[in-house]
């Protein structure tokens, strides 16, 4: 996931491959609380780790379910309709962050489970609506308070017995403002089926498809639950949750939309055409899957079996659209990127639920569209979008309303034909859903350029150090191309080879076939952790010598540029700006006083516990500048555009401060 302040989505061209997306969440909380509320074991696979199923897990624990992994499944223990007595009438306070999907269906859970519970969530939980769903449960005979504002969480639960229930008459309950107030309620009365249990739609029920997923999944857990229209729902008396013992989840049918889409719009890279989507097929039982229908609509070609889609980009530009798009509320957000490159104005219709998402998602879309250079107008319930000409689209830094499905939609603007790059604010608010939407998307995905910055240098002047943490900050891939050079001595020096012309040839071999693994900071060789061996300065010594062997530097370019990777790489050397990357957008070269560096290697390798002196030191530390700046291939040398940088008496603070500053006068956004 990227944990950074904000991704730079370089201009994409092409995409082409197969994914797997993670699990349904609809289906994985839904299937959570059926779980825990059944008696037995249930073991399901494939469920969706992210930020709102580790909230209703969390919930599900402190209520008392047994939860154990069972190798990448998880094993589900149910409290089999009632709280273990050891939660006696103590108040429960349960976090449940910013997940609809918990609040809604826990809340009516807890009131009819008996205890005493305190439901709250982050700010914007407390700006949606939970009134109809409080009103239907109080309507019934149970005890819920508002803490803060009527109608919004949080809220505390008190116990009431069965007995107390008015369940003889139906029970009424909004179904206009969020289908998730009949799905809690349906989830939740079989707690108190001992007669048949009624609930009548009161307004036209919004968002089908998601009602079709709770009662699919509620017949797995053997309530069969019997449905006149969608006006009136019957909880058959006797009705008790059994679990099917195992399950598994479907992949997420929203999540699949941003690649459905990704196929309608991208063309294939390197001969491969289309994209693969592994987990999710059209016979799906999520409501979203019937965006299918929509790309189809709007040009996309789909081919699909049991459990995979294939999409590719059949009429281009897209088809404009005019869609009803209330069964498919989440999944219609993709529309309207897609709709920057259809052959008119589209619109979706009967929208207003995304007015109480996440976000005020109108706003937020039509916001945002408008950044990149669209006409949008908005609605109470409708949005309307103007394709975007080539000469019109900006450089926009999205913001994304801690949205996850912001963040998504947006990111295929970056296909964008006038190629600008897309940058997308706090992206990690896709953990909710899809913690690796981006890096899934990469795999993908192909740049025409991977955006490269260049830290060239002496020794101990700082270039790791500085590379790696603006590699961080940018969440880009970062290359010690030193690392490489260091690997090769050591490999040359227990082959027993001298780092001279003599062994030219062999020594390239070797660099050329380095079985090199680079994982959480440590660097591999065969398997064997070589990070500490490679540091000390006779290490440093032997790389310099492989180093000035033209051979050798021919020999690792390859590697060097296969760490060039989207979303872009930080990468520190002596040739990176003048030889490997010289079409880097930016290049610093980066030095210090000979005695700071001596001083700076000393305490460095002091503190790993490695034994050396100072003028030792100082004295290779110029052996080497002299060898790298001298040798007759790729001398260490400033690039004629390099941006000098001397950090002799810069905190390193400071020195990632400026190359920040550089990187972003260098990009085309306006300041974020
Ligand atoms: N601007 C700076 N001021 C003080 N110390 C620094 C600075 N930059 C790096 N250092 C320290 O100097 C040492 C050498 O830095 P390193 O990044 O390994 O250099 P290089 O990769 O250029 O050989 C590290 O211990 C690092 O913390
Ligand atoms: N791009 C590069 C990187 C390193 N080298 C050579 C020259 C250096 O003395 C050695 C070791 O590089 P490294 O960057 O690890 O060395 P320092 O950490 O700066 O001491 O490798 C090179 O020739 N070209």
């Amino acid at each position: 996931m990227f944990s950074t302040a904000f991704l730079d989505l370089p201009p994409l061209a092409g995409a082409a491959g197969t994914v797997r997306l993670p699990g349904s969440k609809s289906i994985s909380n839904r299937v959570l609380l059926l779980a825990a509320l059944a008696s037995g074991t249930t073991t399901i696979h494939d469920l969706l780790d992210s930020d709102d199923t580790r909230v209703m897990l969390g919930a599900l624990r402190a209520l008392g379910c047994g939860i154990e992994p069972a190798g990448s499944s998880l094993r589900i223990t149910g409290l089999g309709g009632q709280l273990p007595p050891s939660l006696g009438t103590t108040l429960l306070p349960l976090f449940l962050g910013n997940a609809g999907t918990a609040m809604r269906p826990l809340t009516a859970a807890l009131s009819l489970l008996g205890g005493e519970f305190e439901l709250s969530g982050v700010p914007r939980m407390h700006e949606r609506p939970i009134g109809d769903l409080v009103d239907a449960l109080t309507q019934l005979g149970c005890r819920i308070d508002y803490l803060g504002n009527p109608g919004y969480p949080p809220l505390r639960i008190h116990p009431v017995s069965h007995d107390e229930l008015a369940l003889g008459a139906p029970i009424r309950v909004r179904g206009d403002v969020s289908s998730q107030f009949l799905t809690a309620l349906l989830l939740a009365l079989p707690l108190a089926a001992a007669n048949d249990i009624v609930i009548e739609v009161v307004g036209e029920l919004i968002s089908k498809p998601y009602i079709e997923i709770t009662l699919n999944l509620l017949a797995r857990f053997g309530i069969t639950v019997r449905r006149d229209g969608w006006e009136r729902f019957t909880i058959p008396a006797g009705s008790r949750y059994s679990s099917p013992g195992e399950i598994h989840v479907e992949a997420d049918a929203s999540s699949a939309s941003y690649f459905i889409a990704l196929g309608a719009i991208a063309t294939g890279v390197s001969g491969q055409d289309g994209i693969r989507i592994e987990g999710v097929g059209a016979a799906s039982i999520q409501g979203d899957i019937r965006f299918i229908d929509a790309a189809k609509q709007m040009g996309a070609l789909v081919d699909s079996g049991p459990n995979w889609l294939e999409i590719r980009r059949g009429a281009w530009p897209l088809k404009a659209i005019d869609l009803d798009a209330n069964h498919i509320p989440d999944a219609a957000m993709t529309l309207a990127v897609m709709a920057l490159y259809a052959d008119g104005p589209s619109l979706l219709r009967n929208i207003a639920s995304w007015r109480v998402k996440e976000t005020d998602r109108i706003d937020a879309m039509a916001n945002e569209l408008q950044k990149l250079g669209a006409t949008v107008e908005a609605g109470p319930d409708f949005i309307r979008i103007h394709p975007l000409p080539v000469a019109d689209w900006l450089p926009a830094s999205i913001r994304t309303y801690d949205d996850h499905r912001v963040a998504m939609c947006f990111s295929l603007a970056a296909f964008n034909p006038a190629g600008v790059p897309v940058r997308i604010l706090e992206p990690h608010c896709v953990a909710k859903t899809f913690p690796d939407y981006f890096e899934t998307l990469f795999s993908v995905a192909e740049a025409s350029e991977v955006p490269v910055i260049c830290i060239d240098g002496p020794t101990a002047s700082g270039k790791g150090t500085l590379a790696a943490e603006v590699a961080r900050l940018l969440g880009y891939h970062y290359l010690d191309s030193g690392s490489l050079y260091r690997v090769t001595g050591l490999a040359a020096r227990r082959a027993g080879l001298e780092a001279n012309a003599a062994n030219e040839a062999q020594i390239a071999a070797l660099a050329a076939a380095l079985p090199l693994q680079f994982t959480e900071g440590k660097v591999l060789l065969a398997g064997e952790d070589v990070s500490d061996d490679i540091r000390t300065e006779a290490a440093g010594m032997d790389a310099s010598r492989v180093s000035a062997l033209p051979a050798v530097r021919e020999a690792l370019q390859d590697l060097q540029h296969r760490f060039r990777r989207l979303p872009g790489l930080v990468a520190d050397g002596r040739d990176m700006g003048t030889v490997i990357f010289p079409d880097a957008a930016l290049k610093v070269f980066l030095t210090a006083g000979a005695a700071q560096r001596a001083e700076r290697r000393h305490k460095q390798l002091i503190s790993k516990g490695i034994s050396t002196t100072l003028d030792s030191l100082r004295s290779d530390l110029e052996a080497r500048d002299a060898r790298d700046s001298s040798r007759s291939v790729a001398p260490l040398k400033p690039a004629q555009d390099a941006r000098h940088l001397d950090n002799s008496q810069l905190s390193i603070e400071h020195s990632i401060d400026t190359v920040l500053n550089w990187w972003q006068q260098v990009q085309p956004f306006k300041s974020a």
